[in-house]
């Protein structure tokens, strides 16, 4: 039987289609998110959410003409679809196919990229105010979560753009989800107006609201009375947003088109800014995503009968950061565990359930975590703030002023370091070595395995000043077997003896460097191999000591190469002015790197064991112009 979405390939032929067969079309797109999304793996529940509203966008409103940004942006697939990219499905996050989330490159809709949360307020009163200055005419809208909004740029950005004259649409979608359920006063106060007593008065109330409209489509203008009647949704005045300067319009059912439509053809007529309350289901419309929609939220493959996920890795760093976490709560109460709304990600659920008095779960707000954790730590507590790496990009400031300023002792676990896979470059982690050996007093470790981040962890909480531990995605690293029970973290250890070569490496790269190292051996190199995980400060009698006896050094990371690990032995052999030493830093080389599969990633950047076997060949061999450039 032939489908509506077979035809639909632009926002023109959507606009085709009547009312029936846009809701014809929003259940054949919930099949095809639902159909595709299992085989492939991404933000499913998000998605299935906004099929209504985005298709209501599209109709009512003109891409690429007119805006429309879209927060985080993991909950764009819909907008995909509707723009052209329907064929690219079967691709969704693998290498060179389609992202899962609003790229420039990819499509004239995708007007401004996201990943990170928060963004789109500002990113659209941007595009708002250059609209203004240069005298153009066309829409902005920003589609915001609940969850997002609640990050303190959306509040600085909200702040700013209720207070100017610029026409603005901020749509709150809110399904009282953040990836967990939404926490904090926002929160509360969004589940108040969704449950809605306030609806009576405003309707008493509506009279002053319209009156601080500063224009209204001029069939509008002429009657109040008429206008009350047409708006089935309501103004509530007096209320957060309208105190901040916006119109606000709403709670308005996100899953009814009809309601949809007729309230964002009346708000594309109004001025100022204005925010539209959008009310959704997260994961709407597919039995398991709607019952479960955290775990539905980003999910690997599954299958699309029962729901269940293919399986995932026995033991992995997240678990291992979990099973530590447990102890040292045990061991020590003044130990403390703080997230930014990614509880189950960073592994901290079970820290939660055992010492719910000790765990705090403080929103999309990264940067108040760490200071949060700065406060707790000076008042005597040892906090451990557990964010990914390229989020806790945005607390940069603080862990320099709040933290290392004050030397005080708050320990990062940092997951999600290296490189993500899937997610691609807004949520690779491969800037944090750089950004944290730069600042004074910091302590960066990366453990090679489960068993090091334990007592990585241990040794952190035994410090007064501040501790970074940094651990990749995935599974954790099993190959290396003579585990020591007497850890020195602060000293590198020597996995490997051999002359020809020292192969340095951090984190998830040991495994593979030592895999490379038996490469080498194949080829006549004997190569020694050391787990470098005390990236800061350097044990630099080790280090010393190595370069007594071997001049070639290769060290691997998997940061940026400027300013990672690799460039702290450069300036260490600078600095001790060390002549004849012949170093090579494979890293993350000085550029973006796409989304794909961690391994399939590895092996494009030739950082896989073969890659830097090679590499490491060709160098020794006379041809040292090799570089990571794959
Ligand atoms: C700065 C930052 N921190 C954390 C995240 C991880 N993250 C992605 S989506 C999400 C929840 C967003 O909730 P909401 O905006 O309500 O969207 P929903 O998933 O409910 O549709 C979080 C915490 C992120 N993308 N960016
Ligand atoms: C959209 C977003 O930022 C998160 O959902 C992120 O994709 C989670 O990543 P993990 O799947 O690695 O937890
Ligand atoms: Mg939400």
């Amino acid at each position: 039987m032939s489908r509506l979405l077979d035809d639909i390939d632009s926002p023109e032929s959507l606009k085709a289609l009547d009312i029936d067969q846009l809701k014809t079309l929003s259940n054949e797109i919930r099949e095809f998110l639902i159909d595709n999304v299992s085989k492939t793996g991404g933000h499913l529940a998000s998605n299935l959410g906004v099929v209504e509203l985005t298709i209501a966008l599209h109709y009512v409103y003109n891409s690429p003409w007119d805006k429309i940004i879209w927060d985080v942006g993991h909950q764009s697939y819909t907008h995909k679809i509707l723009t052209g990219r329907k064929s690219l499905f079967p691709t969704l996050r693998k290498y060179g196919g389609m992202s899962g989330f609003p790229k420039r490159y990819e499509s004239v809709h995708d007007c401004f990229e996201t990943g990170h949360s928060s963004t789109s307020v500002s990113a659209a009163l941007g595009m708002a105010r250059a609209r203004d200055l240069k005298k153009e005419h066309y829409s902005v809208i920003a589609v915001i979560g609940d969850g997002s909004i609640s990050g303190g740029m959306a509040f600085e950005a909200l702040n700013d753009a209720g207070r100017s004259r610029n026409d603005l649409t901020v749509i709150l979608n809110d399904n009282a989800m953040s990836i967990d359920k939404n926490v904090g006063g926002l929160a509360l106060y969004l589940a108040r107006l969704r449950s809605s007593p306030g609806y009576g008065k405003a309707k008493r109330d509506i009279k002053g609201v319209i009156s601080r409209i500063p224009y209204i489509g001029d069939s509008l203008v002429s009657g109040i009375e008429r206008l009350k009647n047409s708006f089935k949704y309501i103004f509530v005045p007096g209320m957060l947003f309208e105190e901040l300067g916006f119109t606000y319009i709403g709670p308005i059912d996100g899953h009814n088109l009809d309601e949809l439509i007729s309230v964002l053809r009346r708000v594309k007529n109004m001025k100022g800014p204005l925010l539209v309350h959008v009310v959704t289901v997260k994961g709407k419309g597919y039995k398991f995503s709607e019952e479960n929609p955290e775990r539905f939220h980003g999910i690997a493959p599954f299958d699309a009968e029962n729901g269940h996920e293919e399986t995932s890795p026995d033991m992995t760093y997240t678990k291992a950061f979990s099973n530590a976490m447990l102890s040292a709560g045990a061991r020590d109460k003044r130990v403390v565990a703080i997230t930014a709304a990614m509880k189950d990600g960073t592994g901290l659920g079970r820290f939660a359930e055992r010492y719910p008095d000790r765990f705090f779960d403080v929103g999309i707000a990264e940067q108040h975590a760490v200071t949060m954790a700065a406060g707790m730590a000076a008042a005597g507590l040892r906090p451990v703030v557990a964010i990914y790496s390229s989020f806790l990009q945005r607390a940069y400031d603080q862990i320099i002023h709040d933290i290392c300023m004050q030397d005080l002792p708050v320990i990062l676990a940092i997951d999600r370091a290296g490189l993500v896979g899937e997610d691609g470059p807004t949520h690779h982690g491969v800037f944090d070595i750089s950004y944290l050996r730069s600042m004074p007093n910091m302590c960066v470790l990366a453990p090679k395995d489960g068993q090091e981040l334990d007592k990585m962890l241990q040794f952190a909480l035994s410090m007064d000043g501040p501790v970074a531990i940094r651990y990749p995605k995935g599974a954790t690293y099993y190959g290396h077997d003579a585990h020591q029970t007497d850890i020195d973290v602060m000293n590198w250890e020597c996995l490997q003896f051999g002359a020809d070569v020292a192969i340095l490496a951090v984190g998830r790269m040991v495994g593979i460097a030592l895999d490379a190292a038996a490469i080498l051996k194949t080829m006549g190199i004997n190569a020694a191999v050391y787990n470098a995980r005390c990236i800061k400060p350097l044990p630099s009698s080790t280090l010393a000591d190595i370069l007594i006896n071997i001049k070639r050094l290769v060290t691997v990371e998997d940061n940026i190469e400027k300013g990672g690990f690799g460039s702290s032995i450069a300036e260490f052999i600078f600095d001790n002015d060390i002549k004849g030493v012949d170093l090579d830093i494979i890293a993350i080389p000085d550029r973006f790197v796409p989304h794909g599969s961690v391994d399939k990633l590895l092996n494009k950047l030739k950082m896989t064991p073969q890659g830097i076997a090679s590499r490491i060949y060709e160098r020794i061999n006379g041809n040292i112009t090799v570089r990571n450039r794959g």
